[in-house]
């Protein structure tokens, strides 16, 4: 039997949903919308449809989003100049550089100027230690990087909430932005987790082996049939451009769709899978962001 299709558009429709209608009872409570600032640095062009896709998202969910687009030539200090001023903004809640950053640039320190309680990415030091000591229960104002939160979200939506347990889960990747947190995020669900990455040995034989298949590698359809276990949940992060023959190109995943589906139990596709969950967490996140400031300070202020 082919494999159920997790549906991340309709999961990310739901998220959404429920972000609007919180969003609308913090600004009826304090005057003020939850406030998101997306920052971009140059002109690539599948960042730039990323982050128009952010703040349309964010104003359909009633979030003032505003997009901050700054030239190649950007450097350093000044992108932390700017960062600095949104830091003492008490409109804006909800901070985000997209990545990746201009090779001339210090990602490293970027990431760490953003004030963590406004780092709606989750990928400042401070969160991620918070991410990686926390338990089997994450903090309420904890803000998780957002594209392992979705994979977990749809893994709940798909095994149930206690369907995780026991599980052996392999992630393929150790990137900041998801195989480590995405580790961490497993490991608090009970799963037993294995982080394989370019010099895994067998990597196939390994695969075999999981119950639950992440592929975050950026290789495209790297991932065959053959290498996952029958009955397997497979999510897959990849989102690569191949072309197509004709001039054109389509999108396709880490995972080779049309092999996987005869073999696994569920699969979430590209696009329509993980993409859609990732910018729904980034809204979710800024509302956590925005309610956790007014627990801070009785206001919208954050200080
Ligand atoms: N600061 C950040 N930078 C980057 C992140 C991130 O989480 N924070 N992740 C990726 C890119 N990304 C969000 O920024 C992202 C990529 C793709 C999608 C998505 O919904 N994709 C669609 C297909 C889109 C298309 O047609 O091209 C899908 O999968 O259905 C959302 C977010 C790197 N940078
Ligand atoms: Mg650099």
């Amino acid at each position: 039997m082919a494999a159920r299709i997790i549906d991340g558009k309709a999961e990310a429709a739901r998220l959404r949903a429920a972000v609007r209608d919180e969003a609308a009872a913090f600004t009826t409570r304090h005057g003020l919308a939850p406030g998101l600032r997306v920052i971009i640095v140059g002109d690539d062009p599948a960042s730039r449809a990323y982050v128009r896709t952010k703040t349309r998202m964010a104003a359909e969910a009633g979030i003032a989003g505003e997009l901050i687009e700054l030239p190649e030539t950007s450097t350093t200090v000044e992108l932390l100049s700017r960062i600095e001023r949104l830091n003492d903004d008490p409109a804006t809640h909800g901070i985000l550089v997209q990545l990746p950053l201009p090779a001339h640039m210090d990602a490293e320190a970027v990431l760490r100027a953003i004030d963590p309680g406004k780092d709606v990415d989750g990928f400042h030091p401070l969160n991620v230690g918070r991410l990686f000591s926390a338990g089997r229960s994450l903090p309420e104002d904890l803000l998780v990087p957002c594209t392992p939160w979705g994979c977990l979200h749809l893994l709940r939506t798909t095994l149930g909430s206690d369907g995780l347990a026991g599980c052996h889960a392999v992630v393929i990747g150790r990137s900041n932005i998801v195989g480590k947190p995405m580790a961490a995020l497993l490991l608090g669900a009970d799963c037993t987790v294995t982080v394989a990455h370019s010099r895994t040995r067998d990597l196939p034989e390994l695969c075999r082996r999981a119950d639950i298949l992440v592929a975050a590698i950026g290789r495209a359809e790297m991932v065959r049939g053959d290498w996952i276990k029958p009955g397997a949940v497979v999510i897959d992060v990849g989102i690569n451009r191949v072309a197509t023959g004709d001039g054109g190109s389509r999108l396709v995943g880490d995972v080779a769709f049309a092999e996987a589906i005869r073999v696994a139990d569920a699969i979430t596709p590209v696009p329509g899978g993980v993409g859609p969950v990732t910018v729904a967490c980034l809204l979710r996140n800024t509302l956590i962001a925005a309610q956790a400031s007014t627990r801070r300070t009785g206001s919208p202020a954050p200080r």
